[in-house]
């Protein structure tokens, strides 16, 4: 009675889950990441257990061939739903349908030559061999394809592991004490379906709990990116500064504060999108020469600002001194014309710094430099010189600053 309620409410919950996974699915459109196929591995785990039910007990029938089919193929539904999370473009039905039609053969064969005990014991030994594969796997993914997800790969690992080593216990005890192991008020199966049950009410929510994850980490990136260039906006800028200085994986940081010279000119000769285009040309220059883990954003309009890391003020000036040579030296080929066009730029560069609250300090010692370099011919870098804040170098406008032919 005990294990006919628990069975009862495992299939309430499994078939609740598989609609909620379904909508989310829906809701999600274009990139369900899996939700549909986790839907699809509830619904046939719950028709399994539905069959189970009616069934009552083992015997030899189509309702039987067709629960054992449905309960091996639900976790590999699960599986494929997995993949799909993890940008694997996995088909679901062939793959379900050829483990079908393969799985019931091999049943007729088996209660055919080796009888119902085998049939049942080889339920049970492929499901344990799925979970197992499936615990390996993810305890790959804490090292390698999930990185960002470590305590969640840990704790699925732990949960299939738990269903892994049922089945194989179910499985000895099938070829120790033929079907009647499987009388369900039997103690093994009362914890078994106790575990399923607890299965089936912690995992949807933690599967839920990963989309969420996913859908607010690239909310955030949407939000910490320049939509033009992709790189890191103020706000952007902000949060990854304050996460190195956080995990103490640089003590003093220089800002370089750069500009694209006479770049008005460029709007004004070429039109306003060749002028985009110069700018996400710029950009990717920025971001080839600039070093891994240094952070590379534009704040706006043709001034792009770079954090370097883990250097000195030789190292600062010899990385500022590269990225202008780089923007020097690579011109952008214009579209639909055999020109191509080369611009320069203006870097200041601030002193060291060593917290998220100097950021504001530091942009306006960059900004000072980067107008001495502005007034003393362009193309060049300028470090802030602590006396330039007894003499602050005037900011000028476009109308005062020097122009000169660069194209
Ligand atoms: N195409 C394009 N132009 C922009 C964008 N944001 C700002 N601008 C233009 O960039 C130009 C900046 O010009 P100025 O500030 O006068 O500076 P400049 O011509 O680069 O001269 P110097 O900085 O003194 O060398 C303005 O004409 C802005 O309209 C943008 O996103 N795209």
């Amino acid at each position: 009675m005990v294990a006919t309620v628990l069975v009862g409410m495992l299939c309430a919950h499994l078939l609740c889950f598989s609609v909620m996974f379904l909508l989310i699915s829906k809701r999600l459109q274009g990139k369900k990441m899996g939700m549909d196929f986790f839907a699809m591995g509830n619904l046939l785990l719950g028709l399994a257990y539905v069959l189970q039910l009616l069934e009552g007990g083992p015997a030899w029938s189509l309702m039987s061939v067709v629960n054992h089919t449905l309960t091996l193929a639900s976790p590999v539904a699960y599986w494929l739903g997995a993949m799909r999370f993890f940008g694997q473009p996995v088909p679901l039905l062939r793959p379900l349908l050829a483990l079908a039609v393969a799985y019931s053969v091999a049943q007729v064969l088996v209660q055919w030559s080796l009888g119902p005990v085998a049939r049942y014991a080889m339920l049970s030994g492929m499901s344990a061999l799925l979970f197992l594969i499936m615990a390996i796997t993810v305890i790959y993914g804490v090292r390698t394809f999930a990185k960002d997800l470590h305590g969640e790969m840990v704790f699925f690992a732990v949960l299939i592991s738990g269903i892994c080593v049922l089945n194989a216990l179910k499985f000895m005890k099938l070829l120790e004490g033929g079907l009647d192991a499987l009388q369900m008020d039997r103690n093994f199966q009362l914890v078994f379906y106790i575990y399923m049950s607890f299965l089936a009410t912690v995992l949807p929510p933690s599967i839920v709990w990963l989309i969420l994850r996913r859908l607010t980490d690239e909310l955030r990136g949407i939000a910490a990116r320049a939509p033009m260039t992709q790189l890191l906006n103020r706000r952007g800028l902000k949060e990854t500064l304050q996460l190195c200085f956080n995990a103490r994986k640089t003590e003093a940081a220089y800002l370089l504060m750069l500009d694209v010279d006479h770049f008005k000119r460029i709007n004004d000769t070429y039109g306003h999108q060749i002028g985009d285009a110069v700018l996400c040309h710029v950009a990717e220059v920025l971001r080839a020469t600039a070093r891994r883990g240094d952070l590379v954003s534009r704040l706006g309009g043709e001034e792009f600002v770079v954090i370097c890391l883990d250097t000195d003020t030789q190292g600062v000036l010899h990385l500022a001194e590269r990225l202008r040579l780089a923007v020097e030296k690579q011109a952008l080929r214009i579209s639909d014309s055999d020109q191509s066009l080369h611009c320069t730029v203006t870097i200041g560069v601030s002193q060291s710094f060593a917290n998220k609250s100097a950021l504001e300090d530091a942009m306006q010692q960059a900004d000072t430099a980067l107008y001495r370099g502005k007034a003393s011919g362009r193309n060049r870098v300028e470090l802030f010189q602590p006396a330039d804040s007894h003499h602050p170098v005037q900011s000028m406008s476009s109308s005062t600053r020097q122009i000169s032919p660069m194209i």
